[in-house]
Order: C-alpha cells, then structure tokens, then sequence
C-alpha cells in the first residue's frame, strides 16, 4: 500500500476481509478509478463503484464505504461542482489526500462502426467540454448525448455486443478513458482526443473527520466560507485574512449556499497546512469574521510544491511576535 493510502486506511473500520472499502464513480475503468489505483491497489482494498460523485461520498457518511476518491477540479473546468457542494453540507468529511490523473479520450464504438457512421455520441459532460473544439473541427454537428460516467456508454455497448440483441442505444460512439477501449471490447476510432494534450483532472480522498495528515512541508488545505449577509467589502475581508499573513490560493469559487438568491458560499484551496501558524491565523480571523466555516482537511499537495514564505510569515516569525506580546503585557519586554 502507497504511505498516503496508509493514511487514508488508518482511520478505516474496513469492510470484508478487513480491507478498507473504496467508494468511486464507475464503472471499471474511470478516470476515477485509475486515481484511486494510485491510492490503493485492487488486492489492498474494496473497490466500490458507484453512479454518481454524490453517492459515492454518501456512502461514505453512511458508512457503506470508508473512503471515497471524487474528482475535485479539472483544467478544463475548474471545480467539479458536484464534489464541491456534497462537501460543503450534510454530516462533516474531510480530504485526506489528492491525486492528479492526465486526461485524454479515445472515441470508440461497437466492432463495425466507422468514424464516418457517428452522429451521436455518448460523453460524461466533463469529457465532452474537454473534447468540443477536436468534436466541431473533426465531427462538425455531432450529438452529444450525457453519460454519468466516462465508461457508463462503453459498458453500455459492450453489454449489448455481449447480449447479441440490437437494442437501440440512443449513440453511436462514447468518448472513453484509453484503457476502457480494451476492458470493454471497443474498437477505437480516434485518439489522443483533447482540446488541451497537457489536461489533468485533480481528485481527492475523502474520509471521516479524525486525525489531520501530518504537514510535509507541501501541503493544501481546503475550506468552506459563508460571508457576512449585506456588508461591503465583506469578500475583500475575507481575502485579507490569507493575503496579510502570506497564505497563497491556489483555488477559489463561488457556488450558491441554495437557500436564496443572491446567497453564496466560498470553496477556498490555501496552500500550507492547518498547523502551519500563518494558515491557522487565517483561518482563525475567519472564525472571527465569518458567520461559517467548514475546514475540509490538511493535506500533502500532489506536485510536492512547497509554498513561498514571505518575510515575517515563518512559523518562528509568529511564535516570536506571540512571545513578544506575552512580555510587553508581563511588563518584561525589553
Ligand atoms: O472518472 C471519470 O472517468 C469520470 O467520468 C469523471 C470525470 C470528472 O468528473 O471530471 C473525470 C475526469 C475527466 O475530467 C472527466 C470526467
């Protein structure tokens, strides 16, 4: 087992055979499920695919599964708004590690199909915007007809290859993760198909809240905001409270809070770690000013970056301002 999918499995109750059990958009052959490959191998744990981002962390807070991998944000389209919003509400969970997977499609269809046959095709939503320019340019007026998963159309056309009836599928070709065209006995018809060649989707490990991934030193951590209702500047506000202690964001969005218009809630991604002191001023000045705040975990960044520390922001610089302040109220600063 990887060190991080030691982590993620140490705070596991385990499923059969004591192996943590593993909730991940399938079927076989996701994107998904290759991040989650990197995690922990097939013989390591229970892999537990599921229809949709949303049931795979639920069943995580219903304790169906331990752990659930969910993509995050791609390079394409920024934050996966499914996983952003099943964080931010219901029973606390947190993100123990992240993993990041490069992303590129092959269109397949059924053995028979040619390229010049395809009218419609089936395509997780993110793979079609992730595919739109290479779809206008080489199949002008194409179709796109959602699928719930990158691999859900090919299981779909394998099923029916295996059943020998000529069901009506509704497309004509699936836009698949390049593995799946063998796992489901697909005959290729273009590939290395992107707009963007150097495309890469971040996922996550999510899990129950307990103890926080120790700081490496390369760390991310990932939050959720509500603003003070009616007060200008409020949003500034909140920025300021990274921006004076030198906590860079790598990542923030807005996505509505849902109980009115006009109501919005921040999902932020801060590089460093909770116990680092300037992320966990910052996130105390929240406390302060914010009228809600979700910590959704510390974590070890993917691409080991370590973060820039500017002057008066090192952890020491913190301790020695609080030692000083200590004195100067003792009356013993000198
Ligand atoms: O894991 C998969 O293959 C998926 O279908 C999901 C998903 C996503 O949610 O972004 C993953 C990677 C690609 O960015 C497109 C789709």
């Amino acid at each position: 087992m990887s060190e991080a999918g030691a982590v993620a499995s140490g705070t596991s109750t385990a499923g059969r055979g004591g192996r943590p059990r593993y909730a991940y958009l399938g079927p076989a052959g996701t994107f998904t499920e290759a991040a989650l490959r990197q995690v922990v191998t097939p013989d390591e744990a229970e892999y537990l695919p599921q229809t949709d981002v949303g049931a795979a962390i639920e069943a995580v807070r219903s304790g169906d599964a331990d752990f659930a991998v969910v993509a995050i944000e791609s390079t394409v389209e920024g934050g996966v708004t499914a996983t952003l919003d099943s964080l931010a509400g219901g029973a606390p969970l947190v993100l123990l590690r992240e993993v990041l997977v490069p992303v590129q499609f092959t269109l397949a269809g059924a053995p028979g199909v040619a390229l010049s046959d395809v009218r419609r095709i089936s395509a997780h939503p993110h793979a079609w915007v992730q595919c739109r320019r290479w779809l206008a340019h080489h199949l002008p007026g194409v179709v796109h007809v959602p699928a719930t998963s990158n691999t859900a159309p090919a299981a779909l056309l394998a099923r029916r290859a295996a059943d020998g009836e000529p069901v009506e599928l509704g497309f004509d070709a699936a836009l698949v993760p390049p593995a799946a065209v063998e796992t489901y006995g697909l005959v290729p018809l273009a590939e290395h198909v992107a707009d963007n060649p150097s495309a890469v989707t971040r996922f996550v490990v999510v899990g129950h809240p307990g103890q926080v991934p120790a700081p490496t030193g390369a760390d991310k951590t990932t939050l959720v905001v509500h603003l003070p209702d009616n007060e200008a500047g409020a949003l500034l506000a909140m920025l300021e409270q990274f921006a004076v202690r030198g906590v860079n964001l790598s990542r923030i969005e807005s996505r509505p809070i849902g109980d009115a218009l006009g109501r919005y809630s921040f999902s932020i991604d801060a590089e460093g770690h909770i116990t680092d002191e300037r992320v966990g001023e910052a996130i105390m000045g929240l406390h302060r000013r914010c009228p809600h705040v979700r910590f959704l975990g510390s974590y070890p960044r993917a691409d080991a970056v370590a973060p820039t520390v500017h002057v008066g922001t090192a952890d020491a610089d913190f301790v020695g301002a609080r030692d000083w302040l200590r004195a100067v109220r003792e009356g013993s600063a000198t």
